[in-house]
């Protein structure tokens, strides 16, 4: 078969498809688009000829020198179909996509051609949205991206993060994802539970099993069937209660208290922990065993500090939740304390910050003297600290100030290269550099 015969055929199938899909070559160009691209990315212009990363992310270079992992680049390194999670424009705004990307070879074994196929994940937003995940940051996106891989899976997921990072809403976004949506997201806070109280909340029990036993109870493992079962805080069980929960992982069984007969259960687990489960494991504080079976894919969720571009996204989303009798706004001062500002209880604190906030505001706009005094000393020592004791070279200064600028205003880049005086190519080279 000749290439343009292989083309021929390559193009007709992607046309069949519904999703998103296009073809194009080594220097980006797009060689054919098929009918969901078009009615996605389309403009009035022919998508032929045109550069991927112009017409998905209206950028006038590579995803990989504009600071995104570019998927053409490492096909062709590796010959394997690559996989990334991108934020891509859409007539709908901008939209996290979850990217794969194969290469084509002709008779030779030489890649040809690429296909790119995208998917648009409905579980995150890119902009302020009413419910779910909101984020945009590099550190979001890895983590969305594994939230992805792994949701259509049934494997045990492992959520690690400190406290106030979301993982309850991550487990959810799992859920929501995966073939199981239609069933129960059953969440379990694991903390402080004693022997008698875990496992007749987890496996129920028999009308009798104890005193004021009146009836049979449906136990937590049976509400979940069919769904999802989140076990919060799974660093905290005892001892004693992590043998019986493994047991249920090994067995896929279980038995209600006071109950004989052995039940199957049908859920995927999803646990979460601010804990070092790894290092409670070398103490034996934690089974090793029950370690493996809950950690097949772990996620790492980022702390605020380590996702600080999306500070400014998450306070409006949060604003929103949080009051929608009337709306706020935050001055640009107090998105500024809030952006230069560690946050140990993450986003938790930044919500419980912004409804204090929300309180003491008489109009429409929270000004910096509404968020917390706390927060304002520790953020005036950041900047203190910043303005700098000492003579530093200034290739350094610049990268110490492009650094702050960056988590302040690094949402919109085109805007903070012009607020700089520089191109935006100039602003990434810098940032690489
Ligand atoms: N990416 C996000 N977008 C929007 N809101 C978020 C996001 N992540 C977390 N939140 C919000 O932050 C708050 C804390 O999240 P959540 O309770 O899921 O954290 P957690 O890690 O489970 O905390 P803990 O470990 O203390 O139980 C919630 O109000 C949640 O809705």
């Amino acid at each position: 078969m000749t290439i343009h015969t292989q083309l021929a055929e390559l193009l007709s199938y992607i046309d069949s498809q519904a999703e998103p899909r296009i073809v194009f070559d080594k220097d980006y160009t797009i060689i054919a688009a098929n009918k969901a691209y078009r009615a996605t990315y389309g403009d009035n212009r022919s998508l032929v000829g045109r550069h991927c990363y112009e017409v998905s992310h209206h950028y006038t270079r590579p995803c990989d020198q504009a600071g995104e992992a570019c998927p053409l680049k490492s096909a062709t390194q590796t010959g394997n179909p690559q996989r990334v999670l991108h934020i891509h424009h859409t007539p709908r705004g901008e939209e996290h996509i979850d990217v794969e990307l194969s290469p084509i070879r002709n008779a030779n074994d030489e890649i040809v051609y690429y296909v790119e196929m995208m998917r648009t994940v409905r579980q995150a937003s890119t902009r302020p949205d009413k419910r779910g995940l909101v984020g945009r940051s590099s550190e979001f996106n890895k983590m969305l991206g594994l939230i992805e891989r792994v949701a259509t899976s049934d494997a045990a997921v492992v959520l690690l993060g400190e406290s106030g990072t979301g993982k309850e809403l991550v487990a959810q976004a799992i859920h929501d994802s995966s073939h199981r949506k239609l069933g129960p997201f059953v969440p379990v806070d694991c903390s402080g539970v004693t022997d008698t109280l875990f496992e007749s909340e987890l496996f129920g029990y028999e009308k009798g099993a104890f005193t004021g036993a009146n009836q049979r109870k449906q136990g937590l493992v049976e509400s979940a069937s069919g769904g999802t079962l989140f076990l919060d805080e799974i660093g905290d069980i005892p001892l004693s209660l992590q043998v019986k929960l493994l047991r249920l992982l090994e067995s896929g069984t279980y038995r209600r208290v006071g109950g004989i007969e052995p039940l199957r259960a049908d859920f995927r687990l999803v646990s979460a922990t601010h804990r070092d489960l790894k290092s409670m494991v070398m103490q034996d504080t934690f089974r090793k065993d029950l370690y493996y079976r809950i950690s097949t894919f772990p996620i790492h969720l980022p702390s605020l500090v380590e996702r600080r571009e999306d500070i400014p996204l998450l306070a409006e989303t949060l604003l929103a939740r949080i009051r929608t009798d009337r709306p706020f706004k935050l001055s640009q001062d107090s998105l500024n304390l809030l952006a230069s500002c560690d946050f140990p209880g993450n986003i938790r604190e930044l919500r419980n910050i912004l409804e204090r906030a929300s309180l003491l505001a008489d109009g429409d706009t929270i000004l910096p003297e509404h968020l917390d005094t706390e927060l304002a000393a520790k953020a005036d020592s950041t900047s203190a600290t910043f303005i700098g004791q000492e003579i530093i070279p200034l290739d350094t200064l610049e990268q110490h100030y492009l650094q702050w600028a960056l988590a302040h205003f690094g949402t919109d880049k085109k805007t903070l290269a012009l607020k700089l005086g520089i191109s935006e190519r100039t602003l990434y080279r810098k940032i690489q550099s």
